[in-house]
């Protein structure tokens, strides 16, 4: 209900000066993103009224406001996910109350795993769009009675990823010097926990998957629907097997491991990006 939204945006507000306009989400082994915030408040989500807990390991379960940059911004260290019992409704939560806390941008980040031949380890996809597979066969955090107070009953999604952020994140990686790393792609998100059998693997390659997680998408879904801008990136932590000659098997803890040696590229990327952007762009706008 749109109550619960504003109750818990209502008490965050009652207990922080900051007013963010940026919202990050941190993915798997991604929680240092908010190591880099300035002046921060920070709250346990089991402090926070409404507010889900984290159960997966790398997901610290801490809410962080704070500057980057000059921008206000919160940071959520932790997400939540289908696999872990929440509704897709509750893993979204938290993009309405930073919709009510008046956030214009989201940026969603991801460990995921490689499908395309040229994305390895280490590598950092821009998303450019998702395909969202729990979505196509109905568990969409959309479903059900629609709260016209945060958007229309049909939302498009065409332009949910916007591209003036992707070609600034682009640019910005060039003047890193980390531009090899960098390539856009298409994320699709399946709803875990198993990682895929090689039979999913050669599917979801067939049809022209980058990357594949286990997040993301109902969160952008959501955002969208309420009008944020989403920029989005994904921390390729493996190659997905997708042959049965190959003996590789991926595993929680290596993800988490490329999350802390790609820590310091992927938090010079958000923050310089997030320096640089302009706000008060509300538009959608992909290619
Ligand atoms: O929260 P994200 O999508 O980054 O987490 C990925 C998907 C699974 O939760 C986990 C598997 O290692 O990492
Ligand atoms: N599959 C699904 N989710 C993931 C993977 C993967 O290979 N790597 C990190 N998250």
């Amino acid at each position: 209900i749109h109550d619960d939204y504003q109750k818990t945006a209502d008490w965050l507000m009652s207990q922080t000066k900051h007013r963010p306009q940026v919202a990050i989400i941190c993915g798997s082994g991604l929680g240092m993103l908010a190591d880099t915030l300035k002046c921060q408040d920070s709250f346990a989500y089991s402090d926070i009224p409404g507010f889900p807990q984290s159960t997966v390991q790398g997901h610290a379960g801490r809410l962080v406001f704070g500057e980057l940059k000059g921008k206000s911004c919160v940071c959520m260290q932790g997400r939540f996910h289908m696999y872990e019992g929440h509704s897709l409704l509750k893993t979204t939560f938290p993009v309405r109350v930073f919709k009510l806390l008046g956030v214009e941008t989201l940026f969603v980040t991801n460990a995921a795993g490689s499908l395309a031949d040229g994305l390895q380890p280490g590598d950092i996809m821009i998303i450019k769009d998702h395909v969202n597979f729990p979505g196509l066969v109905g568990l969409n955090p959309l479903c059900g009675p629609n709260d016209d107070k945060f958007g229309p009953r049909f939302p498009a999604m065409s332009g949910c990823y916007d591209k003036n952020l992707r070609c600034l994140a682009m640019e910005i990686a060039k003047q890193l010097g980390v531009a090899g790393l960098m390539q856009e792609g298409v994320y699709a998100m399946v709803g875990g926990p198993n990682f895929e059998t090689i039979a999913e693997a050669r599917l979801l390659h067939r049809l022209g998957v980058d990357a594949v997680g286990m997040s993301t998408a109902p969160e952008v879904v959501v955002a969208t629907h309420c009008g944020l801008r989403v920029f989005g990136l994904s921390l390729i932590t493996n190659k997905v097997v997708k042959s049965y000659e190959d003996l590789d098997s991926v595993n929680h803890e290596g993800v988490l491991e490329v999350g802390r040696l790609r820590s310091h590229t992927v938090q010079q990327l958000v923050t310089e990006l997030i320096g640089r952007m302009e706000i008060n762009n509300n538009t959608n706008n992909a290619a």
